[in-house]
C-alpha cells in the first residue's frame, strides 16, 4: 500500500441500493450459519426513488477497526452476519490504483485496512419495510465496488445473503429470484433476475404503514421457530411453492396480472397459516391487515378479475401491487374512505412517494377524503365503518432498478478527509 506524497489518504464509495417485497416468500432455513431456504422465492424490487439505503464505504491506513454508522449513530459490525460479510469480502478483493490519490493498494493489504461504512435508510428502521434487506444489499454492493472485488451480481448476491436471505434478492432489481441452491457450503444459493423493472412497467405498488404497537417476533426466529414446530411448514417447501414458483415465472414472463395477483395473495395467506401453524403461534397481520385483505377481495371479486394483489411480511405492513394507474387511483380511494387520516393530519405526509396516483385520484385535500362515497361493492352499511388513524401513512412507488454507485461526491456520507460520517 502506497501513497506518493506519503501523508494518509481516504479511498471512498458510494452506492444506493432498493428493497424488495417478496411475491412467494422464503420462510424457513436448512442452514442458520450460511442462511441457506428450504424453499426458492421470487421477489419485486422496489424504486429507490421512494425506499432505498445510501451507503458510503471507505478504506484508510489511519482507520483503526471497522466502523459502522447507520442513521446518524454509530452502531456495533460485531455481530456474526455482518462478520461472514467482511471475511467473504476481504477474500475476493483485488489491486485497487487510484493515481489521482497516489494510491495502491495490493490485493494482500486488504487482510489488513480497515473500513468504515456510513448508512442511511430513507424509510424507517426495523419497522416491517424490509430495511435489511437494502442494508445488507447495499453494504456488500458497496465495500464490493470499494475493494474491487470482480464477481457478478450473482455471486454478490450470496455474500449478502450470508447478511440477510431476503438482502440477496436485492443486489437485482425488477423481478427477481433467489434460487435456493443444494449444495452445502451455499455457493449455487443466489438470486438471478427473472426480467427487470422495464418489463411491467405498468404495475403500482401502495403500501400501507399499518399503526402496530405490538412487539413482533423477528423474522430470523419466527422462521426457526416454524421449521421446528408446524408440520405445515414442510409440505409448503416441498409441494407448493415448487409449483407455484414455476407459475409465478409464467405469470411474470407473460405480465399475467389475474395470475401474478391470485398466485401472490395465496402465497402470503399461506407464510401468515404456517405462522399460525407455528408453536407457539405466531401472529404478524393485525385487524387492520385483515380489513386490508377483506376490502380487497371484495373488491377484485366485485370486478371478476383481481384488480389488485395484496401480500404481507412478517409484520401488519400491506404492500398492495396494482394492475395499472387507473386500478391503483382506485384503490387509493378505497384505502382512504375507509383509513382517513386524523383530523389534524397533513395530506402531503399522509400519502408519500409517487403523489400522481393521489391526483389521479382526484384527492387534492383533506376535504376530499371526507367527500369520498362507499365504493359500490359494499351492499350495506354495515361495511362503511371507518378505521381513522388505523394506517400511519401510506407509500406509493413502483418496480425499481437494483443498486448503483454514486459517483457524485455530494451524494457521499462521509467526509473524504476524515473518513467519518460527514
Ligand atoms: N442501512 C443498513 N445498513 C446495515 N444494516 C442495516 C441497515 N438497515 C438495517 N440494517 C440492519 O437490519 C436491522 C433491522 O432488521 P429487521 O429485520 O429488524 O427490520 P426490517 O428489515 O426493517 O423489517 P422486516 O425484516 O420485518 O421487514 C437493523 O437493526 C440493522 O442491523
Ligand atoms: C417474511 C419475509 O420477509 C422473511 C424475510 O426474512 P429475513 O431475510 O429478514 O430473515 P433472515 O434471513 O433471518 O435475515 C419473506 C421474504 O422476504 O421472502
Amino acid at each position: 500500500m502506497a501513497a506518493q506524497s506519503g501523508k494518509s489518504w481516504v479511498l471512498a464509495v458510494t452506492a444506493q441500493t432498493p428493497t424488495n417485497i417478496a411475491v412467494i416468500k422464503y420462510w424457513g432455513k436448512r442452514d442458520e450459519e450460511l442462511i441457506l431456504p428450504i424453499n426458492d422465492s421470487i421477489s419485486v424490487t422496489l424504486d429507490p426513488d421512494h425506499l432505498c439505503t445510501t451507503t458510503s464505504v471507505a478504506v484508510s491506513p489511519a482507520f483503526t477497526h471497522d466502523r459502522m454508522w447507520l442513521n446518524g449513530k454509530e452502531v456495533s459490525l460485531s455481530g456474526g452476519r455482518y462478520q461472514n460479510c467482511l471475511r467473504e469480502l476481504r477474500s475476493r478483493a483485488s489491486d485497487v490504483e487510484d493515481e489521482q490519490k497516489g494510491v495502491k493498494i495490493t490485493k494482500k493489504d486488504w487482510e489488513k485496512l480497515h473500513v468504515h461504512i456510513v448508512s442511511y435508510n430513507n424509510f424507517p428502521t426495523a419497522a416491517g419495510l424490509a430495511s435489511s434487506a437494502a442494508g445488507l444489499a447495499c453494504l456488500v454492493f458497496s465495500l464490493a465496488k470499494l475493494m474491487n472485488v470482480k464477481d457478478d451480481h450473482s455471486r454478490l448476491s450470496a455474500i449478502a445473503r450470508q447478511g440477510s436471505g431476503s438482502a440477496c434478492r436485492s443486489l437485482y432489481g425488477g423481478f427477481v429470484k433467489w434460487i435456493m441452491g443444494k449444495e452445502e457450503n451455499g455457493s449455487d444459493s443466489i438470486a438471478v433476475q427473472l426480467a427487470d423493472e422495464k418489463h411491467w412497467d405498468d404495475l403500482v405498488i401502495i403500501i400501507a404503514v399499518v399503526s402496530s404497537r405490538q412487539k413482533e417476533t423477528s423474522s430470523t426466529s419466527g422462521m426457526r421457530e416454524t421449521v421446528e414446530t408446524s408440520m405445515l411448514i414442510e409440505h409448503r417447501a416441498k409441494e407448493v411453492v415448487p409449483k407455484r414458483i414455476v407459475k409465478m415465472e409464467e405469470a411474470i414472463e407473460n405480465r399475467d396480472f389475474p395470475a401474478f395477483a391470485r398466485l401472490t395473495c395465496a402465497d402470503s395467506n399461506q407464510f401468515h397459516a404456517v405462522c399460525l401453524d407455528t408453536s407457539p403461534p405466531i401472529f404478524y397481520m393485525n385487524d387492520t391487515s385483515h380489513r386490508i385483505i377483506s376490502c380487497v377481495e371484495k373488491w377484485n371479486r366485485f370486478e371478476g378479475t383481481p384488480q389488485v394483489a395484496y401480500t404481507f411480511d412478517a409484520g401488519p405492513n400491506a404492500v398492495l401491487i396494482s394492475h395499472n394507474r387507473k386500478a391503483a387511483a382506485l384503490l387509493l380511494q378505497r384505502l382512504l374512505f375507509y383509513f382517513p387520516p386524523q383530523a389534524d393530519a397533513d395530506l402531503n405526509s399522509y400519502v408519500i412517494g409517487d403523489k400522481t396516483i393521489l391526483q389521479d385520484a382526484g384527492i387534492q385535500n383533506v376535504k376530499d377524503i371526507e367527500a369520498l362515497t362507499p365504493p359500490p361493492e359494499i351492499k350495506d352499511n354495515t361495511q362503511t365503518q371507518k378505521y381513522t388513524g388505523d394506517v400511519s401513512y401510506f407509500i406509493c412507488t413502483r418496480p425499481g432498478r437494483g443498486p448503483v454507485v454514486l459517483t457524485d461526491e455530494s451524494r457521499s456520507l462521509i467526509n473524504p478527509e476524515t473518513g467519518l460520517p460527514k
